[in-house]
């Protein structure tokens, strides 16, 4: 591997040079370009194509490693299950698993991707507040670890099916404490106004009404109040604050309390902001919930997966419109749908080591899907990219494939595992085939 490209000081801004100090698992090469771990992307897209994503094997372990051990640290018996669907990539649920990770998931097929990834269905928290009767009835069938009830109504179903199947259903009341996490509108969760949870002052007369039920075995409490949650943990501490209340107020009135389940949320910087680190998480949860003596879970999504991933696109055509320079890439918004969905930021780097070098001019970066909300990004500084070069968007290993679609007749993107100097397509470019398949037009309409 050839030697660190060194940035020269007169790079015309440092951006480039803070987005690399801060990601590790990428490293700019003076002959290979843009590394993720040792493998130089340009590589992946000659290779693979693109647009295609590449996550880092060797970041998913050391960003699981960190919370699990900022937890142990701060004193709590603590476990970590994977929000599955930040990124359900099988390679990458395997990679945890392999580090003893459980899961979160949302849906039946969730729990087919991380049983078929290799964390049991034992080690796997089933949460949502749609859940049907039938994924219930599959879920307990695998012997899931704990189902997180979002409502009343929801609890007597789940203890109709159980009963049904002559089981006692592992339920923990997802309660909705009313905190504002301060993060987008669109995910945040842990508001009155939200669909998400319990509202907390009913949580207790539900919890002695699941006790009564004869299809369920009430477990514990749990609680997420939204995601990407950056500005500090004090909207953490007052929500698990809330919830040790709730739990000192159950084993008051004799109903036992086995867990606490404290959820995902913790953001990262995609940008600049001051994103909490794990102890500081850790210290909201063992400030709130030691003294109750019990073990916590934690549902991190964003954390682990998000870093651990780049979008690896090519440049199609810049085009110079009356205003302003738009470089046109072949991702969209189909692929990537953060910056569409939530106006979300993500840095983008070349992948040439010559480009980093290049003076840098304003750019729109947009995509090729027909609506003005395909756009990466406005007025960004970048270099004089053309046709062919290759650009990295940078943490799109959560909510990046796991939120794509097939929009314009695109199909999915190929997924790459990095492991050091090793590299695998682990999930292939969709066929076009599949965009056909299955469709069938009725005689009537044929004529
Ligand atoms: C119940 C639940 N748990 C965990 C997560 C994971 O969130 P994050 O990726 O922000 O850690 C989410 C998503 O916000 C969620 O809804
Ligand atoms: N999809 C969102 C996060 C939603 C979390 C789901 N509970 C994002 O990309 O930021």
């Amino acid at each position: 591997m050839a030697s660190p490209l060194p940035l020269a000081p007169d790079t015309p801004d440092p951006e480039f040079r803070d987005l690399l100090a801060q990601r590790p698992q990428l490293t700019a090469h003076a002959q290979d370009g843009l590394c993720l771990e040792d493998v130089p992307l340009a590589r992946i897209a000659a290779e693979v194509g693109t647009p295609s994503w590449a996550y880092s094997a060797n970041t998913l372990r050391r960003r699981y490693r960190a919370l699990r051990d900022a937890l142990g640290d701060a004193g709590l018996r603590a476990t970590v299950h994977f929000a599955a669907k930040s990124n359900s990539n099988l390679a990458v649920l395997r990679v945890l698993a392999g580090e003893g990770a459980g899961a979160d998931v949302v849906s039946g097929g969730e729990l087919r991707l991380t049983v078929a990834g290799g964390i049991g269905a034992d080690r796997t928290v089933f949460s949502g507040v749609g859940k049907t009767a039938a994924e219930v009835r599959e879920a307990l069938a695998a012997n899931i670890f704990q189902i997180n009830a979002e409502s009343a109504e929801e609890v007597e179903m789940l203890s109709a099916v159980a009963a049904e199947m002559g089981l006692r259903a592992p339920v923990a009341i997802r309660v909705n404490p009313d905190v504002d996490a301060r993060t987008h509108a669109k995910i945040t969760t842990g508001k009155a106004e939200n669909k998400f949870g319990v509202a907390i002052a009913d949580a207790a007369a539900l919890y002695a009404r699941m006790a009564s039920l004869p299809g369920i075995r009430p477990i514990g409490i749990a609680v997420h109040i939204g995601s990407q949650i950056t500005e500090g943990v004090s909207a953490f501490r007052a929500a698990y604050a809330r919830v040790a209340e709730l739990v000192t107020a159950l084993r008051g009135r004799g109903l036992p309390v086995e867990r606490v389940d404290c959820g995902g949320g913790l953001g990262i910087p995609y940008r600049d902001e001051v994103a909490p680190k794990p102890e500081a998480l850790a210290g909201a949860i063992a400030g709130a919930l030691k003294h109750l003596d019990l073990p916590v879970m934690i549902e991190p999504g964003r954390w682990i997966a998000g870093p651990a991933g780049v979008l690896i696109s090519r440049v199609v055509l810049v085009k110079h419109g009356a205003t302003r320079r738009f470089v046109v890439l072949d991702a969209g918004m189909n692929d990537l749908l953060r910056p569409a969905m939530y106006d979300a930021w993500h840095g983008i780097l070349p992948v040439g080591a010559e480009l980093f070098h290049s003076a840098r001019r304003p750019a729109d970066v947009v995509g090729p899907v027909c609506e003005t909300g395909d756009t990466f990004t406005r007025g960004r500084d970048l270099p004089e990219l053309r046709p062919g070069d290759v650009v990295a968007m940078l943490d799109a290993g959560a909510y990046g494939a796991a939120m794509s679609s097939t929009y314009n007749a695109r199909p999915l993107a190929a997924e790459v595992l990095v492991d050091g100097n090793r590299w695998a397509v682990v999930r292939e470019r969709q066929p076009f085939e599949d965009l056909l398949a299955r469709q069938s037009v009725p005689d009537w309409v044929a004529g």
